[in-house]
């Protein structure tokens, strides 16, 4: 995988961004011999960081590569804080900033006026790297995220500490006696692959090595390749969009091998259960089996097809694999770098674990409340989303603050910045979990409880369904580690990377040492 994104990175950071930008407005103009699209978008949207003259697309895009992070800070702090309007070039397609008195109505705001699907889908690219994305017009897996996953949690948590358990033990090490580096990004992201496969296709397929380097594979290469595909001009991704996703569509099919047999199996018995008994039973307490389910009493065609129901567990991975993993790695760099925080989340998980009788259910993980504190503080300063886009679909367009905005218009929330609001948070870059909430002067809410002032996980009608499910099996994480290894403190929090438009966590090597 280094190898994978070292290619990646210097391809999609270094030379196509400036290949592109310098030689595809020539190539557009000699062809077309049109100016560029700027000429359609209203005037009245004040747009930060483009000039006029020769080739301001391409200038004012090479300017956002290069100078990005800076030029997002300034639109939120200088306009959109103020509330005004801005617009912003990104490597792709130029963004308009939602200004702050109008965030409430972002995420009230209809899917028929404002498409939310902009956020995590356009974003990676889906039409060319995801062969599972024609599911999306009916969201069927999310509708099963809310209703099933989040009310199954109490029955799933044996078996996610069993998966977190295994998973540790095979990458960081059973010695008792010798210190040990483990690449700290790599371990967890395969752990969480692993743990959240468990709950969506169970055991024995969620211990396959060969399944899950797959699928990790395949979730890597939809971030990889879109990062190169977006750099592209809209008119030449039909072909530029095809040849890159090469990969993602070679390990989604790949994947095929591993989870139609269990598929099939499962269709099978549904059937007979509901022929029989009239009823399903609930001996296969997995996400397949409810997929399974929910199509056999829809009786719709399409969604009884296997082909289906593997592309809602491939979308499903998508879109839990990389957020959890990002988080679970902020969380333990940025606690460990932390003595004074990490020995009060010791000492919550060993008591609370004890007075429990050495088990961990849903309700005691529950009481996990400052490990809850710091994995929301966590996310708040290193949210694995940076910005929530929605995508104007009203035919009309939409007003926002008098600026008119035309169909198509993308328009987003900067979430990294306003989280760094000091006019929401006192002390707003510092690392604070136990800060208490601004409106209320009590504690912070649970890191699930999004409002418009918290939305690593998004909030209002398109909030995060998983961010149940993701928070208990991050907390599950992190107590499994304190209570089964010794691990180092870093000297100081190691800082996020920034790859074009995202932010990752860096790599870095942890000292561990199983307790004996
Ligand atoms: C820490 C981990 C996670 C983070 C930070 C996260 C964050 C987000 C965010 C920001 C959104 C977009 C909200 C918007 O556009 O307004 C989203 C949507 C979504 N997330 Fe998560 N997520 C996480 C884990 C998960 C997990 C584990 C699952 C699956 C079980 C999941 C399933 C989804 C789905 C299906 C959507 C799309 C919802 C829709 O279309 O309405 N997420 N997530």
């Amino acid at each position: 995988m280094t190898v994978e994104m070292t290619f990646h990175s210097v391809w999609s950071l270094i030379i196509l961004p400036t290949l592109l930008t310098f030689t595809l407005p020539f190539l557009r103009k000699g062809i077309k011999g049109k100016p560029d699209s700027k000429s359609k978008e209203p005037s009245r949207v004040f747009w930060l960081g483009r000039g006029d003259g020769l080739f301001a697309d391409a200038r004012s895009k090479l300017w956002t590569f290069i100078k990005g992070r800076q030029l997002f800070a300034d639109a939120y702090f200088k306009y959109s804080s103020k509330n005004v309007v801005t617009k912003i070039s990104t490597i792709s397609i130029p963004l308009v900033l939602v200004p702050k008195d109008r965030r409430k109505w972002f995420f009230k705001e209809r899917s028929d006026v404002l498409d939310h699907r902009a956020t995590g889908f356009d974003a990676v690219e889906s039409l060319y790297t995801m062969p599972c994305g024609y599911i999306l017009d009916f969201p069927a897996h999310v509708k099963l995220i809310h209703k099933v996953l989040t009310r199954e949690l109490p029955n799933l948590t044996d078996d996610l500490i069993q998966e977190i358990e295994e998973g540790l033990l095979k990458d960081w090490g059973t010695d008792a006696e010798k210190w040990r580096g483990v690449e700290v990004w790599a371990t967890v992201l395969m752990l969480v692959t692993r743990t959240f496969n468990r709950i969506s296709v169970g055991n024995p397929l969620c211990g396959d090595e060969k399944y899950l380097t797959n699928t990790r594979k395949y979730v890597t290469s939809i971030h990889a390749m879109s990062s190169i595909i977006r750099v592209f001009p809209g008119w030449t991704k039909p072909v530029v969009g095809s040849f890159f996703s090469i990969p993602c569509w070679y390990y989604y099919r790949r994947g095929k091998g591993y989870a139609m047999p269990l598929i099939h199996s499962y269709l099978e018995e549904a059937r007979m259960e509901l022929e029989t008994n009239g009823e399903f039973s609930n001996r296969h307490n997995v996400f397949a089996m409810w997929i399974v389910q929910e199509a056999l009493r829809s009786q719709i065609p399409r969604e009884m097809d296997p082909e289906t129901i593997y592309a809602r567990l491939m979308t499903m991975n998508f879109a839990g694999i990389h957020t959890s993993s990002f988080t679970t790695v902020n969380m333990l760099l940025d606690s460990l770098s932390r003595p004074d925080i990490f020995e009060v989340i010791k000492e919550e998980v060993n008591t609370t674990y004890s007075r429990h009788n050495s088990k961990w259910t849903k309700p005691s993980v529950d009481e996990l409340r400052s490990t809850d504190n710091v994995l929301r503080e966590s996310m708040r300063l290193s949210g694995p989303i940076v910005r929530l886009i929605r995508e104007v679909k009203a035919e009309d367009g939409i007003e926002i603050n008098g600026v008119v905005l035309p169909k198509g218009t993308k328009i987003a929330t900067d979430m990294h910045n306003m989280h760094r609001d000091e006019e929401i948070y006192k002390d707003a870059n510092t690392f604070n979990p136990f800060r208490l909430d601004p409106s209320t002067g009590q504690r912070m809410l649970p890191a699930v409880e999004t409002s418009e002032n918290f939305l690593p996980f998004g909030h209002g009608r398109h909030g995060c369904p998983g961010r149940y499910f993701a928070s208990h099996e991050i907390k599950l994480i992190i107590a499994t580690i304190i209570l089964r290894y010794n691990v180092k403190f870093l000297e100081k929090r190691p800082p996020n990377v920034w790859m074009g438009d995202s932010m990752i966590p860096p790599r870095t090597i942890l000292q561990v040492q199983r307790q004996s």
